[in-house]
């Protein structure tokens, strides 16, 4: 089995319930989704800088098995993207020798059942703001993605909302309230350099319906991958 994948990299995790922690990243190429605030783009190549190596693609599974056997003083390994969910078969094909992270849109639910055995869980609550058509299916998707993958004994599951300077504050309430029952706390992301001013206002409402905590992209403040 092989899989397009961009980069492979150390750094910190810069987003989210994690923020801080020293990952092994697996960006996978290409997305099912184009949010209009997206900010990555993906190389022909597979960049592996954690070991210093660019390999023609696809890469084999049992490339990236060794890349994570291997990795050193790691807290987990971030799958990525682009949407990873698009290759769950892939994902689901290595051997959990360390603890697993997904990062993704959450808008394919039969994929997400394929990673029922995965740690933890940073899922995108996307608003409608971010997407040119098509808000409502990819709304019942992530709903049903949540459920599959929600928030456990053995498993972190949180929520992540990217959110632009001005988006619906009801909309918005509204869709949290409908995976409020599957996640441990909301996070409220910035798009990375707009003004965070409604998204405070939005932690203060959101505060009534669960934990909800504000974090920047961390790791391009400290101008690392
Ligand atoms: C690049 S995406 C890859 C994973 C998956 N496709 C997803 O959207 O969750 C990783 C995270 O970066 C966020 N993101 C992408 N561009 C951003 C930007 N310009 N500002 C803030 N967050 C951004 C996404 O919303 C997501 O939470
Ligand atoms: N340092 C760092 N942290 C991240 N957290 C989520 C990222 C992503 O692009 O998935 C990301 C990323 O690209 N870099
Ligand atoms: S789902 Fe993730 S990778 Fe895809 S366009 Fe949106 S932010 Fe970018
Ligand atoms: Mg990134």
């Amino acid at each position: 089995m092989r899989a397009s994948i961009s980069e492979i990299f150390y750094s910190i995790q810069g987003e989210g319930l994690f923020c801080g922690v020293r990952q092994l990243f697996i960006r996978f190429s290409g997305c099912n989704l184009d949010c209009h605030y997206c900010d990555t783009r993906y190389s022909e190549k597979c960049r592996d800088y954690a070991n210093g190596r660019e390999l023609e693609n696809p890469v084999s599974l049992d490339y990236v098995q060794k890349v994570i056997d291997s990795a050193k003083s790691i807290h987990s390994v971030s799958f990525t993207g682009g949407e990873p969910l698009l290759h769950a078969n892939f994902i689901a094909g290595l051997e959990k020798t360390r603890t697993f992270y997904l990062e993704s849109n959450m808008s394919l639910p039969e994929k997400a059942r394929k990673l029922k055995h995965l740690d933890i869980i940073a899922g995108d609550l996307k608003v409608r703001e971010a997407l040119k058509a098509g808000y409502e299916e990819v709304y019942e998707n992530t709903v049903r993605s949540f459920r599959i993958l929600r928030d456990s004994d053995e498993r972190v599951t949180f929520a992540k909302i990217v959110l632009p300077e001005r988006f619906d504050f009801e909309d918005v309430m509204a869709r949290a309230q409908g995976i409020s029952d599957y996640v441990r706390c909301f996070i409220l992301q910035p798009v990375f350099g707009s003004d965070v001013r409604n998204v405070l206002k939005l932690q203060e409402k959101m505060l009534e319906l669960a934990d909800t905590r504000v974090i920047p992209q961390v790791h391009k403040y400290l101008g690392v991958r």
